[in-house]
């Protein structure tokens, strides 16, 4: 190590604690910031009058060894569980069961609980929303949108979706450029909770209309409240572009209405209901960027949208931004 300066890592979503924890093991010591009030970002799960609920990823899938073996050691500690939901797909108006071979995972008893368990003791500072990075004579500062710095740091790993880092990049205007070049699609998502337990055998469900994307049984998860039947609706990326500015009341009716209409049974009003808007819920397409880096100047990117904007492609380019800073300081 060069310095004894922490390193900054700005987004504690699942890229920035990979980074994290990538780098704490080797020795670093890093410092965490997050604009929320808790971990997790996109893997954040809501607290609501129906429970905890996962209103942004709803599972994953482990394709790359490297991220197979590290899902096997969360399962191990008891962070996460397979998800065997009875899958369907809904295309051409019609519903069909749709089962498959493939493992899917989700956090126990909630999403959150795999950021959280990994941020552990890490130093963090929640409900910071970092606005500015830049150089002094030696070293990194960040002044956050309440106008107060914090640092001196040796290198800064700006761990946002990319929208959100370009800002944070200026002192970098190569990375800034390719980050610029990055758009993301947003995503409109519902839950409903319903009293009486819909009469459908569905847990889960592709969905191909044009409204909705994908919906999921909240209670087909491990460790997650039963009390109501709490349905998770994603509406698609253009129908959430053609109705960003809708408002939550309106988006629950829509929503509403096209699962109804989609699910093949009775669906009454809901006892319980909530939208969430992800501004920035993935990547328009998929790159092969890996994680950005100016090693010279000690600052990197990574993201979900340098690789295949899933969980897996997050967490890889959080251990990859790691690998390409320990690389440059040995
Ligand atoms: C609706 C939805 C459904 C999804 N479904 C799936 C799925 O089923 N399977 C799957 O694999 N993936 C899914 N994804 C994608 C998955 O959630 C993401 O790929 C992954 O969580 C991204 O992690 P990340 O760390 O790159 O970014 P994020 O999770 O977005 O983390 C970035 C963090 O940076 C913080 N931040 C941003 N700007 C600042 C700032 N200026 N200062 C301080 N902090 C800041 C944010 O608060 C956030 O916590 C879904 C995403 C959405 C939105
Ligand atoms: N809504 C958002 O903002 C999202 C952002 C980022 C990811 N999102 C969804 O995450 C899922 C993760 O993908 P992956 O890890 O590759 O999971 P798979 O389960 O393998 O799904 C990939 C893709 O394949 C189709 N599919 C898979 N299994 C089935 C099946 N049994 N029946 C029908 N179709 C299946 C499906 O694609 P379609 O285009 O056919 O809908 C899956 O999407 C993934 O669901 C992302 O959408 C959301």
């Amino acid at each position: 190590m060069t310095s004894t300066a922490p390193i900054a890592i700005i987004g504690t979503g699942i890229a920035g604690l990979s980074a994290a924890e990538a780098l704490h093991a080797a020795g670093y010591s890093v410092q965490l910031f997050d604009k929320s009030r808790g971990s997790g970002g996109r893997m954040a799960s809501k607290r609501s009058d129906a429970g905890a609920l996962d209103l942004g990823a709803q599972y994953f899938t482990a394709r790359d060894r490297r991220f197979a073996a590290t899902v096997q050691q969360w399962q191990a500690r008891g962070w996460v569980e397979e998800w065997t939901p009875s899958l369907y797909q809904f295309a051409n108006g019609t519903l069909n069961p749709s089962a498959d071979e493939q493992i899917r995972w989700v956090g126990k008893p909630r999403m959150s609980a795999i950021t959280r368990a990994m941020l552990g003791a890490l130093p963090v500072k929640f409900s910071c929303r970092i606005a500015e990075v830049f150089r002094g004579e030696q070293h990194w500062h960040l002044l956050d949108a309440e106008g107060e710095s914090h640092g001196p740091f040796s290198h800064v790993i700006v761990a946002t979706p990319a929208p959100q880092a370009s800002a944070l990049l200026a002192a970098a205007p190569k990375l800034a450029g390719t980050v610029a070049s990055v758009s993301m699609d947003p995503t409109w998502a519902v839950a409903l909770a319903f009293e009486k337990p819909l009469d459908t055998p569905l847990e889960g469900c592709f969905v191909q209309d044009d409204v909705l994307d994908w919906t999921a049984r909240n209670r087909s998860k491990p460790g997650r409240d039963t009390t109501l039947d709490t349905w998770v609706l994603h509406a698609s990326s253009s129908w959430s572009r053609q109705h960003l500015d809708l408002s939550k009341e309106q988006v629950i009716e829509h929503l509403h209405g096209a699962f109804a209409e989609m699910i093949g049974c009775a669906v009454p009003a809901p006892a319980f209901s909530l939208a969430h808007r992800w501004l920035y819920a993935r990547p328009s397409a998929a790159h092969q960027l890996g994680a950005l880096a100016d090693a010279d100047l000690g600052l990197y990117a990574c993201g979900d949208w340098c690789l295949s904007g899933r969980v897996e492609g997050a967490w890889l380019s959080g251990q990859e931004a790691a690998r390409k800073l320990i690389a440059h300081n040995q």
